[in-house]
């Protein structure tokens, strides 16, 4: 394996660096070649075992310090999305589980919470290397149990343990305010200070990021969680957690359940214990987390779906469009919330653009996420794999035209061919929900209004693109996106330094930046009175 080969499996579809892969450092790299590299081909079997060597292959739920299975006995099964074999056995958890775990974060918030900024920064940046230093292990995981290539995996590695590192940093920073008196015989006082428990439910697509994201900054803080991964991709989160006790958090600091998701879902909103909901996932799951956090009036966080529009005007660069569009269409083949959901193309510019985008998707290896120059993996499920079906059926049934794919791959189990189609329009179902799979569908528009007026013609608001060579147009645009994140001639737009986080129904709050810490602390005041006796 040459180095060149690993920095082409940095490179996106199109050739572009993924941001998110901050792959320079790895570009400098002289040698020795990583042994990710080198284990590139290994059966997903090897990985296991090598991850079982290493102790990070934990299967079990962490629950104040301790390992431990569900206290019934119930099981379920990890699958590995490429070839449709189960991997391991997790404990099925509920609601009792998941009282012991708020009880021991509880207990333990009691001490931490009393902890330095100081202390906290350290154990948080030891977490941060700890990560770094297993981090061809964890890509090999989250590669093995989500199925994308084994470059994104990796980029989600320095992506999720970026925001540790930021927390870490970030603790530091949480200052309060002295605030002019009104009255000469008094000073006030805000300060700031964590908010307890937390409950942090996350989705599949990103299997690190989406925990430290909220991890990170909660524990920066002062607070202590529940989290709750997707059960499709709990281990790298139980890894993540192991590490966390390697790094010497304290036990009952971190605690992972998961299982029966709607159960734990209730035990943590009914607790009074935890004052502290941060969620990521389906705008109808967070909806009925929002609704029953009411009951003891909790703070919520909610990062939900996206329709993400990238609007390309007619006096685009063309190859900054197709690289731009790509990369925010196709990372994780499509899974993800910021993915181009509806690729709006100015009339002058559609037809070149359409076939542009075919050239440049059309010889994108699809296969098993370890295997050499596969950009696109499998689908999460068949869920997903009919959802997208159904979709294209419908645009199609309307008078969308496909121009590439439109199918299951002949690969079988949940690849999908990417796809490019044509003549969609904004009334089709594939424009009204999120795809969350490899198909690009194209709208055509005249004018800059009517491109505004379809873009935010949605409930959602997470992720949109502008593609243009004029500077006023940019800003004009960006500012009237009614979207929580613009990119500017840019597909890959997230990291940990800024705010994440959606308008309208794609959300509340949000996560990483110093933005993000302000989830985790309540504002107190405090009033000294009769400051002028002696
Ligand atoms: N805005 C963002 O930052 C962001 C990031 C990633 C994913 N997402 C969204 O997530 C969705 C895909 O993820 P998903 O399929 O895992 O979403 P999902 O809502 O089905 O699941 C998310 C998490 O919620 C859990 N869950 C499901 N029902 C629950 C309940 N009743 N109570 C408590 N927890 C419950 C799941 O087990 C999982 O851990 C997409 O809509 C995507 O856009 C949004
Ligand atoms: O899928 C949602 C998160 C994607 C990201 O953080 O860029």
């Amino acid at each position: 394996m040459t180095l060149a080969f690993a920095a082409k499996r940095l490179r996106l579809p199109n050739g572009s660096w993924n941001l998110i892969a901050r792959s320079s450092h790895l570009l400098s790299m002289q040698a020795p070649i990583p042994p990710l590299f080198r284990q590139i081909s290994m059966a997903a079997e090897s990985v296991a075992s090598q991850l079982t060597s290493s102790g990070l292959l934990r299967t079990q739920g962490l629950i104040g310090g301790k390992w431990v299975d569900a206290y019934d006995g119930k099981t379920l099964k990890v699958y590995n999305p490429a070839t449709g074999e189960p991997i391991v056995d997790i404990p099925c958890m509920a609601g009792k589980e998941t009282n012991d775990a708020i009880s021991a974060a509880y207990d333990a918030y009691r001490s931490w919470c009393k902890t330095t900024a100081s202390e906290r920064s350290k154990l948080l940046r030891k977490w941060y290397d700890l990560l770094m230093a297993h981090k061809e292990e964890l890509a090999q995981l989250i590669t093995l149990e989500q199925g994308k290539p084994l470059n994104e995996s990796m980029g989600e590695i320095n992506y999720g343990a970026g925001f540790i590192e930021f927390s870490a940093e970030e603790a530091k920073r949480v200052y309060g305010d002295i605030i002019p008196a009104p009255l000469s015989d008094r000073r006030l006082f805000v300060l700031k200070q964590p908010v307890g428990v937390v409950g942090a439910i996350a989705p599949w697509n990103f299997p690190l990021a989406m925990i430290t994201r909220k991890v990170g900054p909660a524990l920066a803080c002062g607070c202590t969680v529940v989290i709750k991964p997707s059960e499709l991709t709990p281990l790298t989160a139980l890894a993540a957690a192991e590490l966390s006790i390697r790094a010497g958090i304290p036990a009952g600091v971190v605690n992972v359940v998961m299982g029966n998701a709607p159960d734990i879902g209730d035990a943590l909103i009914a607790s009074p214990q935890v004052r502290k909901i941060t969620f990521t996932g389906s705008t109808a799951v967070g909806k009925k987390l929002m609704a029953g956090s009411a009951g003891t009036v909790k703070k919520v966080s909610l990062e939900l779906g996206g329709n993400a529009p990238c609007i390309i005007f007619d006096d685009a660069d063309l190859d900054v469009a197709i690289k731009g569009t790509v990369g925010a269409k196709f990372r994780n083949s499509g899974q993800t919330c910021v993915c181009a959901n509806r690729i709006l193309v100015q009339e002058g510019i559609y037809e070149k653009f359409a076939n542009a985008l075919v050239k440049a998707v059309q010889n994108m290896k699809v296969g098993d996420g370890f295997n050499e120059d596969v950009v696109q993996g499998p689908l999460i499920n068949e869920a997903s794999v009919k959802k997208v079906d159904s979709l294209i059926q419908d645009a199609t049934s309307k008078g969308a035209k496909l121009i590439l794919g439109g199918q299951r791959h002949s690969l079988g189990l949940t690849f999908y061919e990417p796809t490019v189609i044509t003549d969609v329009k904004n009334e089709m179902r594939i424009s009204r929900e999120e795809v969350f799979g490899p198909v690009a569908p194209l709208l055509r528009f005249k004018t800059e209004e009517e491109a505004i007026r379809i873009a935010n013609d949605t409930n959602a608001g997470l992720g949109s693109y502008i593609f243009t060579n004029s500077a006023q147009r940019s800003w004009r645009v960006a500012e009237a996106l009614e979207y929580g994140l613009v990119g500017v001639n840019e597909g890959l737009i997230s990291t940990e330094v800024a705010p994440f986080g959606g308008f309208k129904q794609s959300g509340l709050g949000r996560e990483g930046s110093k933005y993000g810490m302000d989830e985790y602390l309540e504002i107190k005041y405090v009033c000294l009175g009769n400051m002028n006796k002696e």
